[in-house]
């Protein structure tokens, strides 16, 4: 028994839960305190070290996750939006952190969450690197200072078994772009063109999602006008700095107030 924060893990045998268990393993500041995955699934049972094809771990593989988050301070959850709805319920009743890096959630879906915000800290946050949170300020910024004479495209690019487009990055640089104009994105976003889409819109914000082998993210944000062009650029080439900014989270979120924050919030940005 140690005062280091638990951790337990979601969605375990994930691209993302393997390189966050990777991450909490490798961290002397935190446990891995248990890791979850859904019931049925082969992994359920085993040590998670075997299971990942190493030596054992002494942590078990488990369906149940209220009882891992029972037994722990800090859920770190990149999974997918109808579970990571479940796993807020389930965080809130068992007063853990819930780290949120899951992407594709509907306005709806973000919603839901609301009623676990108010029990407990919830940090969520469709890129939890520090480059690309350091690029949405940048992006609010150089948006602020520019009219509409220049036109903003979101240009991202991901391996091809991404499920959500555009992605949650993409989706967070068009917010702050929005934001730096004044204007609401939902009221100028430009998701999908095809076939005779007329000349573009002024003041639109347009996104374009590239799918291909195994891009980790890339993103653009290109502000262009009539002979210059700026462009803002973030490239992630290793899965561990999204793990590396969820573990930061977890840490920071312990002993806050509940609600709900953001990257920008734990990184102080
Ligand atoms: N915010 C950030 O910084 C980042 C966010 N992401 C996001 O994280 C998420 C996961 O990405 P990635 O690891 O590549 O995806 P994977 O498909 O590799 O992993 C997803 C994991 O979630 C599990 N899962 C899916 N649905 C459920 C469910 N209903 N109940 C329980 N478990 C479930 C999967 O289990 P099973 O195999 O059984 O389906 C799997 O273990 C995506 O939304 C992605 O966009 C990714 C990188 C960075
Ligand atoms: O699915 C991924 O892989 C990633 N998803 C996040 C997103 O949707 O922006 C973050 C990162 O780009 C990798």
């Amino acid at each position: 028994m140690t005062d280091k924060p638990g951790i337990v893990i979601t969605g375990a045998s994930g691209r993302m839960g393997q390189m966050l268990i990777k991450t909490v393993l490798e961290s002397d500041k935190a446990e891995l305190a248990g890791v979850v995955e859904r019931e049925g699934h082969d992994w359920v049972g085993q040590d998670i070290g075997i299971a990942m094809g190493g030596a054992a771990l002494g942590v078990a593989v488990t369906d149940d996750a209220l009882a891992a988050f029972s037994e722990a301070q800090a859920v770190i959850d990149f999974t997918a939006p109808e579970a990571t709805i479940a796993f807020s319920k389930l965080a809130a009743q068992a007063g853990c952190v819930h780290v949120i890096g899951t992407t594709g959630m509907s306005d709806a879906q973000i919603a839901a969450l609301d009623p676990a915000a108010r029990d407990t800290v919830l940090v969520r946050a469709g890129n939890m690197s520090l480059g690309v949170n350091l690029l949405v300020q940048l992006t609010k910024k150089v948006a602020a200072a520019l009219d509409e004479e220049f036109d903003i495209e979101v240009i991202e690019a991901h391996h091809h078994h991404k499920v959500d487009a555009p992605s949650g990055t993409a989706l967070m640089l068009g917010e702050a772009a929005a934001e730096g104009r004044g204007v609401k994105l939902a009221d100028v976003a430009d998701r999908g063109r095809d076939g005779i889409t007329g000349a573009r819109k002024k003041g639109d914000i347009g996104f374009t999602a590239i799918r291909g082998g195994d891009i980790v993210g890339e993103h653009d944000v290109l502000f262009a006008a009539a002979g210059e062009r700026i462009v803002l650029r973030h490239m992630a080439t290793d899965r561990a700095i999204f793990a590396r900014g969820a573990l930061k989270a977890a840490l920071w979120g312990q002993g806050k107030a509940a609600g709900a924050y953001d990257m920008i919030d734990v990184l102080g940005l």
